[in-house]
């Protein structure tokens, strides 16, 4: 119960991230109990939440790093991970980035592009190495979840579309500095519909026939990510459901002999142990709504404003009968509003509230928009 909490919590200059580190290590060791029950390997995606303390508990226990970044790569090469438990996505790289990465002699690039496998290439030659690469491919498979989050369909920006995947492999021959090691796929964040992930495996089995049929077999699948959690019930449902979703993929996906299988979970590590707290500033009482006035705002927490998503509130402070109220920022900007018609026990000037479910894309995804400080986060063991 985060209202134990609440004597900590006022001590703090608010807002600030509180993280639970007890839950991150319920979740990280229920994760790794249910991925080694097949042997799977799971990169974390840093891009969830890269902060040094969260990422020593996910080092202590054995998983990758999953970067999208050169700066998330060095983060993750300085927090003490080895070069050879991490794996650089993204659709973008720049020249730098790759450079640093092959300096670094890390486990594989995921590559997103023919033009992307030239320029590795290239700069692979020049540093006298050989890349290790894994092939985004885009399956087009519908994560069934908000469109702003779903990165697996044609009309996505991500990955190598399978109409490619003909011309492609006919040019292997002319990358000699890159070495081609897996096929890798991840079709969006947030996803609660495990069938999903069901049509996921269908399809990476199709994709990987196809290239046996072409007499390429790789050793290593790597499935991304996108397993969600449950933002309207934290208590009910702290830890995401680890045992279904790597069954699916134990049941349904077609392994070859030696073949290893690669995961790169973000959100369901790390969203519900970080909660953002907020000082009430003010009541407004308008001519149809209430409303609270947080000393947070889409600022410190922009998931609300950038996909209308739903984080529950709490008000830690009061035990007053329940009123609705519009729960909004400071911010200028009228999409500075983490709830609408929120029932919240009576809210008064002072009192703290907790915005739920907020360790993953939450405090990475801070702006000084406004030029606001920079938030600061607490731990609690
Ligand atoms: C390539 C890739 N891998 C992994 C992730 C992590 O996803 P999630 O935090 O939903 O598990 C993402 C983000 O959606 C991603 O784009
Ligand atoms: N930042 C997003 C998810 C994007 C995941 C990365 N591809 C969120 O807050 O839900």
């Amino acid at each position: 119960m985060l209202k134990e909490q609440l004597s900590v919590f006022e001590q703090h200059t608010t807002p600030f991230y509180a993280y639970d580190l007890g839950l991150l290590r319920q979740t990280l060791d229920l994760a790794r109990a249910e991925a080694s029950k097949y042997g799977y390997h799971v990169h974390y995606a840093l891009k969830a939440n890269a902060n040094a303390p969260i990422l020593a508990e996910v080092l202590e226990r054995g998983f990758g790093a999953d970067c999208v970044s050169g700066n998330e790569v060095r983060r993750a090469l300085e927090a003490g991970f080895g070069p050879e438990q991490v794996v650089f996505a993204g659709v973008g790289k720049s020249d730098a980035e790759i450079n640093f990465a092959l300096q670094s002699n890390i486990f594989c690039f995921n590559c997103e592009s023919v033009q992307e496998l030239e320029v590795i290439q290239e700069l692979a030659a020049t540093q006298g190495k050989t890349a290790q690469v894994a092939l985004r491919i885009n399956p087009n498979v519908d994560a069934y979840t908000h469109k702003y989050i779903t990165t697996g369909l044609e009309e996505n920006k991500f990955g190598i579309n399978v109409w490619e995947l003909e011309g492609l492999v006919l040019r292997f021959a002319e990358w000699p500095n890159l070495r081609l090691i897996g096929l890798h796929f991840h079709i969006g964040s947030q996803i609660t519909d495990l069938r999903a992930f069901e049509n996921l495996c269908v399809r990476v089995n199709e994709i990987q026939r196809w290239f046996e049929d072409r007499g390429l077999v790789f050793p290593h699948l790597n499935v991304g990510g996108g397993l969600g959690v449950d933002y309207r019930a934290p208590e009910e449902n702290p830890i995401a459901d680890f045992a279904a979703y790597f069954k699916i993929f134990d049941l349904l996906l077609e392994k070859r002999p030696g073949q290893q299988v690669h995961f790169e979970l973000g959100r369901a590590l790390v969203a519900p142990s970080g909660n953002l707290i907020s000082k009430v500033l003010y009541l407004k009482h308008g001519q149809k709504t209430n409303f609270v006035i947080l000393d947070a705002g889409m600022t410190e927490l922009m998931r609300p404003a950038l996909y209308q998503a739903y984080h529950k509130i709490e008000n830690l402070s009061s035990d007053l009968p329940e009123k609705t109220y519009d729960v909004v920022g400071p911010i200028c900007e009228s999409t500075d509003c983490f709830a609408k018609g929120y029932i919240l026990p009576e809210t008064k000037r002072g009192d703290l509230v907790a915005i739920r479910t907020a360790g993953a894309y939450g405090e990475v995804m801070v702006s000084e928009y406004n030029l606001r400080d920079k938030v600061k986060a607490i731990y609690l063991s």
